[in-house]
C-alpha cells in the first residue's frame, strides 16, 4: 500500500474518483422509477406531437388574407369545433369556424384571432373581427413538440418531470436508464452501538444510516452492513459481505490511531488504494480505492466529515455512476454575514445557514464547526467555501457556496 503522507488538492481527489468510475449498466424502468435518473439510450419520436396544426386560444379560424383591409371585418361563422372533433367544412373566403383551445384548424384557415378580440352578432351566424393577424396567429403548428423519428431526447439527459412527460407523451411508459449504484455501508468502532439497541457507555452508530438516507437521496440502493469491532479480521470479514458492490462505504479507522485498521482491511482485500488524506476539513482522512469493478471510499468517522466528505466526493462518483455529465457538487454565489479565520493550507467547507436578503444570498455560520458534532451539520443549508489560500474573510465578502444535498 502506498503510504502517501502528501495531502491532496479537493479537485484533484474528486476528479481521481471520478475517473475510477463509469455509467453502469442499462435497465428497463418504468417512468414512476426514472425521475432523477439519466437516458441510456437515445430516444427517438414514434409520433408527431401536436399531431395536426390546431388552435392555441378559444376564438375563431379565420384565413388571415380577409383580414388586410380596414377593420372590422365581417365573416360568416360556420362549424364549432371542439378538441378532440375533427373539421367537417372548408373555411371559405369570407367565413370562418368557432374553434376552441387544442382543435384541429380547418382546412382553408391559417391563424386564429381569440374571442376577446371579436363581436358576435346577436343572431350568432356572424362576427366583426377587430383587429388583423397575420397568417399563424394562435397556432400551434404540427409536430412543434416532436416529429416522428427524430431523435426526442438524446442518451444523457437527465429526466427531470417535464423530460418523463415528454416520453409520456409519446406513449412510452418505460425508459432505459443506468441502474441504480448498489452500495455496502459498514461503520467500525469498538465504541459503536446500533440506534435500535442503544447500550451504556456507548456511541450510537449515526453514521451509516445517515450515509444510508444520502445514498438514497443520491438515487442509489443502500444496504448496512452493520458495525465491524476494531480489528483488522472482523473488519476484513465485514469487508467480505460488501463484495459485489457498486460501491462501498466505510465510515471512521481512517486516521492514523492505534485502531484505525480500515486501510489495512481494504488493503489486505486487494483494494487498490488510489489517494488518502485530502487537503480539506472537514473529511482530511478521506481514502478512495477501487477492486474490479467496486469503488471503496474510506470516509472519517466524525459523524460531520463523513457528511461533507459524501457530498464532496461520493454524490458526484454516484451521480457518474447514474449517466450525469454535470457531477460537480452545485454552486451559487453569496456573501458571508460574520467573521472568519483560518491558517492557510486547507479548504474548509464552513457549514453555514443562508438566507435571500436584498437580492443576495446572505450566510451565516453555524456556531459550531467542530466535525464531531452534527450539530455543526443540522439546520445547514449550505458549505461556504473557505479558500486554502485564503486565511481571513469578513462580512459583505463574496463566498462560493455549495448547495447540500441534506437538507429537509
Ligand atoms: N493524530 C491525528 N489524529 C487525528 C487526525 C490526524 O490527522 N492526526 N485527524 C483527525 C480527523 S481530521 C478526523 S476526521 C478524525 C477521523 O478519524 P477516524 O476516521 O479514524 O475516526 P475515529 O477516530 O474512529 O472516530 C472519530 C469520531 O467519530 C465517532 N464515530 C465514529 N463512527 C461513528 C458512527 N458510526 N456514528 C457516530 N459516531 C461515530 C467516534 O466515536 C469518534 O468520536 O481523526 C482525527 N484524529
Ligand atoms: O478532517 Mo476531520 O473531518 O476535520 O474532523
Amino acid at each position: 500500500m502506498k503510504e502517501d503522507t502528501e495531502l491532496l488538492a479537493v479537485e484533484e481527489a474528486r476528479a481521481r474518483t471520478l475517473a475510477l468510475v463509469q455509467p453502469l449498466p442499462t435497465e428497463w424502468v418504468r417512468w414512476e422509477d426514472a425521475l432523477g435518473r439519466t437516458l441510456a439510450e437515445d430516444v427517438r419520436a414514434q409520433r408527431t406531437l401536436p399531431p395536426w396544426d390546431n388552435s392555441a386560444m378559444d376564438g375563431f379560424a379565420v384565413r388571415s388574407a380577409d383580414l388586410t383591409g380596414p377593420m372590422p371585418v365581417r365573416l360568416r361563422v360556420g362549424e364549432t369545433i371542439y378538441a378532440g372533433q375533427t373539421p367537417r367544412e372548408e373555411v371559405r373566403a369570407g367565413a370562418c369556424a368557432r374553434i376552441m383551445t387544442g382543435a384541429p384548424l380547418p382546412p382553408g384557415a391559417d391563424a386564429v384571432v381569440m374571442r376577446e378580440r371579436t363581436r358576435l352578432t346577436p343572431e350568432g351566424d356572424a362576427v366583426e373581427i377587430l383587429e388583423g393577424v397575420g397568417p399563424g396567429n394562435f397556432v400551434r403548428p404540427r409536430g412543434e413538440d416532436a416529429r416522428e423519428g427524430e431523435v426526442l431526447l438524446p442518451r444523457g439527459t437527465p429526466l427531470g418531470i417535464p423530460e418523463l412527460g415528454l416520453l409520456l407523451g409519446q406513449g412510452r411508459t418505460s425508459v432505459p436508464v443506468p441502474r441504480r449504484p448498489r452500495v455496502a455501508i459498514l461503520s467500525t468502532g469498538d465504541e459503536l452501538c446500533p440506534a435500535d439497541a442503544p447500550a451504556e457507555g456507548r456511541i450510537v452508530d449515526a453514521n451509516a444510516p445517515a450515509l444510508s438516507l444520502a445514498v438514497l437521496r443520491a438515487g442509489g440502493v443502500p444496504s448496512v452492513l452493520g458495525i465491524a469491532r476494531d480489528t483488522r479480521e472482523d473488519v476484513s470479514r465485514h469487508l467480505a459481505a460488501a463484495e459485489g458492490h457498486d460501491l462501498v462505504l466505510t465510515s471512521a479507522g481512517m486516521s492514523v490511531g492505534e485502531h484505525d485498521f480500515v486501510r489495512e482491511a481494504l488493503a489486505h482485500l486487494g483494494v487498490a488504494q488510489d489517494f488518502w488524506r485530502v487537503a480539506i476539513k472537514p473529511g482530511k482522512p478521506l481514502a478512495v480505492g477501487r477492486k474490479g469493478g467496486t469503488l471503496y471510499c474510506g470516509l472519517p468517522g466524525n459523524p460531520t466529515s463523513s457528511l461533507v466528505t459524501f457530498e464532496l466526493f461520493v454524490r458526484p462518483a454516484l451521480r457518474r455512476m447514474l449517466g450525469h455529465a454535470d457531477v460537480e457538487p452545485p454552486r451559487v454565489p453569496g456573501r458571508l454575514e460574520g467573521e472568519l479565520k483560518k491558517a492557510p493550507g486547507l479548504d474548509h467547507y464552513i457549514r453555514v445557514t443562508a438566507t435571500w436578503r436584498e437580492g443576495e444570498l446572505w450566510a451565516r455560520p453555524l456556531a459550531t464547526q467542530t466535525s464531531g458534532a452534527l450539530r455543526s451539520a443540522a439546520s445547514a443549508t449550505h458549505l461556504l467555501h473557505f479558500p486554502r489560500t485564503s486565511s481571513r474573510l469578513t462580512t459583505g465578502d463574496k463566498v462560493e457556496l455549495l448547495l447540500l444535498s441534506w437538507s429537509a
